[in-house]
């Protein structure tokens, strides 16, 4: 299943080439990462970049906005789209453990153009999901600190310093190793986690039942603002008449809130990182979900049931629902936990952002010089420094909140691809071992696929356009160069 008899665009790699690849020990010095990661490793990363602005700012905006207490729906139909695409994750990570994750099963799948699109839309994911919480772990510092906003603050800021500062210290870390990396996660984790446990437990007691009817408020036209490239694809192609809560307000939060679940893809990254991968892989990514999962309906079920849903703070609906109850002490525990979680986000976003990019080079669709492996630290330091300045200097002069969408648009269309390679694969090399197989094939994946797309048609005409506009810009890329100088195309 070599490349040679094919268009070339539509080469693919053999399987055999992509295990070898990720088999090569770091300490020969070339091109290879080295085993230092367990189970309970991966989950840390796992949960440690997916728990974050999400869970901490969207369940307001939603409650309020769009699904009143439905939001806590929202966030379980999220969450199983979410675990569906895990499961087709979990195959094919354990059965073919990596560092490009969905990049190099579609480079063995559906061809190098298909390879080459999710690799650069992975770029975009990571790169900017990094970039956009940065931003806010500077206004969450800022106003926790009372730090002058013309520097820390999301609006009117010309530098936000605050932002690049952090990128630039995580950057250093997830460079100087994977060890230590893991550690700092699994702490932020920790403290993160055990927070929001306290949250859902001690929230329980004030939770009024007078707040949660009607659990799903009647559908009602919205106002006028979601109107030309605001409005959702579906609404602009089918011309449905928009509206906010009822049935369709839980739907579309659910395209929202879906970015709070987004990067738990992340873990797949670590496979040539892992020290058992075949087993591991599937724990950290499945065990990830299901953690996430939980606590986000448990905390989100909280904060509605505390405060009627009009009146939830847009900022800070946690912390202030405490306030509300006379619990203002746990508002500064809530506000802990955030500063860990955005911590934890952007530091695994830049070590997966780094693990994307040696893949990519690796190959030679991207100059192979910059995949070097530091002999000492183990990690490819040269794509990751020249990646995190790129994140710096992003998060330190946009305004970026309002391209968060085009990082759950970026997830959501790798999960599609990710799940339409796994019944390809089953196909192509059917004896392949698969220490983990997704139940239902090819049902559950095709359903996984679709809903994924459906989920991507929710967001805006404005998203969708700038994310074409990324997509052009990495064709330009690859048939400027990558298309002639990859090691494929060299071999043939
Ligand atoms: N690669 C990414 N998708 N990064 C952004 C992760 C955002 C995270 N799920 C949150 O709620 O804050």
């Amino acid at each position: 299943m070599g490349g040679g008899d094919r268009v070339s665009v539509l080469r693919t790699k053999p399987i055999k080439d992509v295990i070898a690849q990720g088999e090569v020990d770091g300490s020969d010095g070339q091109l290879g990462l080295k085993r230092r990661l367990g189970a309970v490793d991966l989950t840390g990363f796992g949960i440690g970049i997916v728990i974050g602005t999400g869970i901490f700012t969207l369940t307001g905006i939603e409650a309020r906005d769009s699904a009143g207490p439905g939001v806590v729906i929202s966030f379980a139909i999220a969450g199983v789209v979410a675990l569906l695409a895990a499961l087709c994750y979990a195959e094919l990570a354990s059965s073919v453990p990596t560092a490009g994750s969905a990049y190099t099963y579609a480079y063995a799948t559906m061809g190098e153009i298909v390879a080459w699109i999710i690799g650069w839309d992975l770029l975009l994911e990571f790169a900017l999901g990094a970039a956009v919480v940065a931003r806010g772990w500077s206004g969450y510092l800022a106003e926790l600190l009372d730090l002058p906003t013309r520097w820390f603050g999301e609006e009117g800021s010309t530098v936000n310093v605050g932002a690049i500062a952090i990128v630039l210290i995580l950057g250093i870390v997830a460079i100087v190793g994977i060890r230590e990396s893991a550690r700092i996660t699994n702490l932020l984790v920790l403290v993160k986690v055990a927070i929001c446990v306290f949250v859902v437990v001690a929230g329980l007691f004030f939770v009024r039942a007078a707040n949660l009817t009607p659990f799903i408020p009647p559908a009602e036209p919205a106002g006028s603002g979601d109107d030309g490239i605001k409005q959702p694809v579906t609404q602009a192609l089918f011309g449905l008449e928009p509206s906010v809560f009822g049935f369709v307000g839980v739907l579309s939060a659910a395209a929202v809130v879906f970015f709070a679940y987004t990067g738990f893809e992340a873990v797949a990254n670590l496979g040539e990182e892992t020290r058992k991968p075949k087993r591991d892989l599937t724990l950290g990514l499945l065990g990830t979900l299901l953690i996430s999962t939980v606590l986000y309906i448990g905390v989100s079920l909280v904060v509605v049931g505390m405060v009627p849903y009009t009146e939830i703070d847009r900022g800070a609906p946690i912390a202030s629902a405490f306030e509300s109850v006379g619990a203002g002490w746990a508002a500064v525990l809530v506000s802990i936990a955030a500063v860990a979680g955005l911590t934890s986000v952007i530091l695994v976003d830049l070590v997966a952002m780094g693990r994307i990019g040696f893949a990519i080079a690796r190959d030679g669709l991207i100059p192979p010089s910059i995949a070097k492996v530091h002999p000492r630290w183990g990690t490819p330091y040269r794509i990751s420094a020249i990646m995190t300045v790129a994140v710096a200097l992003l998060a330190g002069l946009l305004p970026l909140s309002a391209l968060a969408d085009l990082v759950s648009i970026g997830a959501l269309c790798a999960f599609v691809l990710v799940s339409m390679a796994v019944p390809i694969l089953r196909r192509r090399r059917p004896d392949l071992e698969r220490p983990f197989r997704v139940p239902f094939s090819p049902v559950l994946p095709i359903v996984s696929a679709l809903a994924c797309f459906y989920l991507m048609l929710n967001l805006s005409v404005e998203t969708w356009l700038r994310f074409l506009a990324w997509m052009l810009l990495g064709a330009l890329i690859y048939f400027g160069y990558g298309y002639r100088r990859n090691r494929l195309a060299r071999a043939s």
